[in-house]
C-alpha cells in the first residue's frame, strides 16, 4: 500500500505555539498517565512498508550517551533516505510528533520518556565524490568521518575526531572544537521537508553561528539527510588529528557517561563555562547520580543511576551559583527532550526543572 501524503498541514508547518496548542487539545501526556492519538496495530502494520515501528518498549536511555531516559511511544530505525521519508510521512499523517535522534550525544531525555516517535537515524553511507569532497549520510559517525578524511590528507574536520555524534547532529548543532567548526567544511546539505520533498541547500546560502545552524528554526525542515564536505589538502591533517585526540583524552572525561559540554561558552565575555563552574567550586558536586566532572567542569557525568530530574537539578543549581557569583546566565548547549518536546523549540526556551 502506498503511503498517503498528509491531507492536513503537518505540524512542522505550524509555529511551535500553534503546534503545541493543537497537540494539547488532541493529545495527552504520559506524565498524567494518558496517551496521544493512538494508531491501531493493523494500521501500523499496513503502512510501515519495511519499517519496524516498536510501540512503548524502547527506552531512550539506550539511545543516549548519558544513559538517561524513559520509554518513547513509537520507535523506528531508518537505514535509507526513503525509509526516513516514509517514517516522517507516517508520523505527519497520524499527527504523531517525532524527533530525529543520531547518536544521542547531545540530548537529555526525560525519565517519563517521549510522547511521540523517535526516528533513529542509521543512514550511514560515505561517498568520496572527488579528492577532498566527501558526501556522508546524516547518520554517519562524525568521529569516523573526521578520522578518515584527516588520515587521507584533507583538512577541515580534524576537530571531529573523538566527537561522539552523527554528521546530521553535528551540522544541526554546528559542532566545533579547537578553532574549527562544521560550517567551515560544508559544501552543501540535503534535507527532507515535512511534506516529504528533498532539497539541496548550498552552504553559501546559509548562515551559521557558534553552536547555531539555520536548521534549528527552519520551519519546513524535517531532517538532514546527507552532507557534502569540501576539504583542502594538507600534509599536517593527520598530526593535527592526533594532537586534538590526545588533548581531548587529558582534558575531558572520556569513557564516562557524558553528553559533551552542557553549556555554551559565554564567548562575548571571553570566558568559558568550564572555568566559571570550576571557580564557583562545583567540580565533583553531585545531585543523586548526576555529577560535575572533576576533570572538566562543563561536562556532567551520569555516575550511576542518574535520573533526568537529578541532571536537571544539577544544571539548575550550577546556573544559579554561576549567576550569583558572576552575574552570568549560562545557556545550555544540550537539548532537553521532554515528553511533549517539539523539535523546533530550543533548550534555552524550555523550562529547566
Ligand atoms: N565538541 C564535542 O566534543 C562534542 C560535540 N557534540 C555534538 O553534539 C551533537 C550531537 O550529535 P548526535 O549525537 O548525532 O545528536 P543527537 O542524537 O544528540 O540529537 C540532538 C538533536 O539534533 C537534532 N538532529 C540530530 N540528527 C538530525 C538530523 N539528521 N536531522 C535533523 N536534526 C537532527 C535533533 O533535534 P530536534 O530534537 O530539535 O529535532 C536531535 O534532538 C553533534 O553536534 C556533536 O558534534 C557532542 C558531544 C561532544
Ligand atoms: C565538548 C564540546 O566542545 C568543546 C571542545 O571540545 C573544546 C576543545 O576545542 O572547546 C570547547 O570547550 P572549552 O571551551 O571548555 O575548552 P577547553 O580547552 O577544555 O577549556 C578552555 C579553558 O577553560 C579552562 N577550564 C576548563 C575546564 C575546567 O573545568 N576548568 C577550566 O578552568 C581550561 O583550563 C581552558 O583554559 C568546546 N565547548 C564549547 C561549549 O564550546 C562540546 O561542544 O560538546
Amino acid at each position: 500500500m502506498a503511503l498517503r501524503l498528509p491531507e492536513t498541514l503537518p505540524f512542522h508547518y505550524l509555529s511551535p505555539i500553534s503546534y503545541r496548542l493543537q497537540q494539547s487539545r488532541r493529545n495527552t501526556n504520559p506524565v498524567s498517565g494518558t496517551r496521544i492519538h493512538c494508531i491501531s496495530n493493523e494500521e501500523l502494520e499496513q503502512s510501515r512498508r519495511g519499517l519496524n515501528f516498536v510501540r512503548d518498549k524502547k527506552l531512550l536511555r539506550d539511545l543516549s550517551t548519558w544513559g538517561i531516559g524513559g520509554p518513547c511511544s513509537y520507535f523506528v530505525e531508518v537505514f535509507e533516505q526513503t525509509q526516513l521519508v516514509s517514517a516522517i510521512r507516517y508520523c505527519c499523517d497520524h499527527s504523531i510528533r517525532f524527533i530525529i535522534v543520531g547518536n544521542g550525544s547531545n540530548c537529555l531525555f526525560d525519565d517519563y520518556g517521549f510522547d511521540g516517535c523517535v526516528i533513529l537515524n542509521r543512514i550511514n553511507f560515505l561517498e568520496r565524490i572527488e579528492p577532498g569532497f566527501y558526501r556522508a549520510g546524516s547518520g554517519y559517525l562524525f568521529n569516523r568521518l573526521g578520522v578518515q578524511c584527516s588520515n587521507e590528507g584533507f583538512t577541515g574536520l580534524e576537530f571531529a575526531g573523538g566527537i561522539p555524534g552523527t554528521v546530521g547532529g553535528a551540522v544541526y548543532m554546528n559542532a566545533g572544537a579547537n578553532g574549527q567548526e562544521s560550517a567551515d567544511a560544508i559544501d552543501s546539505i540535503e534535507i527532507v521537508t515535512a511534506g516529504g520533498k528533498f532539497r539541496t541547500l548550498k552552504r553559501a546560502d546559509l548562515s551559521f553561528g557558534y553552536r547555531l545552524s539555520p536548521f534549528r528554526n527552519m520551519e519546513d525542515m524535517a531532517a538532514i539527510v546527507a552532507v557534502t564536505f569540501r576539504l583542502g589538502h594538507s600534509a599536517l591533517s593527520k598530526g593535527r588529528l592526533q594532537a586534538y585526540l590526545g588533548r581531548r583524552r587529558i582534558s575531558q572525561p572520556v569513557g564516562e557517561r557524558n553528553a559533551g559540554s552542557v553549556f555554551k561558552n559565554p564567548l562575548e565575555l571571553g570566558l568559558t563555562a568550564g572555568e566559571l563552574i570550576e571557580k564557583v567550586g562545583l567540580k565533583g558536586f553531585r545531585v543523586g547520580g548526576a555529577m560535575v566532572s572533576s576533570i572538566h567542569a562543563n561536562f556532567f557525568i551520569n555516575s550511576g543511576g542518574s535520573t533526568s530530574a537529578d541532571m536537571l537539578e544539577l544544571i539548575h543549581l550550577v546556573k544559579e551559583k554561576v549567576y550569583q557569583k558572576f552575574g552570568i546566565q549560562l545557556k545550555e548547549e544540550i537539548l532537553y527532550v521532554h515528553p511533549n518536546h517539539n523539535g523546533s523549540i530550543q533548550t534555552e526556551n524550555q523550562p529547566v526543572m
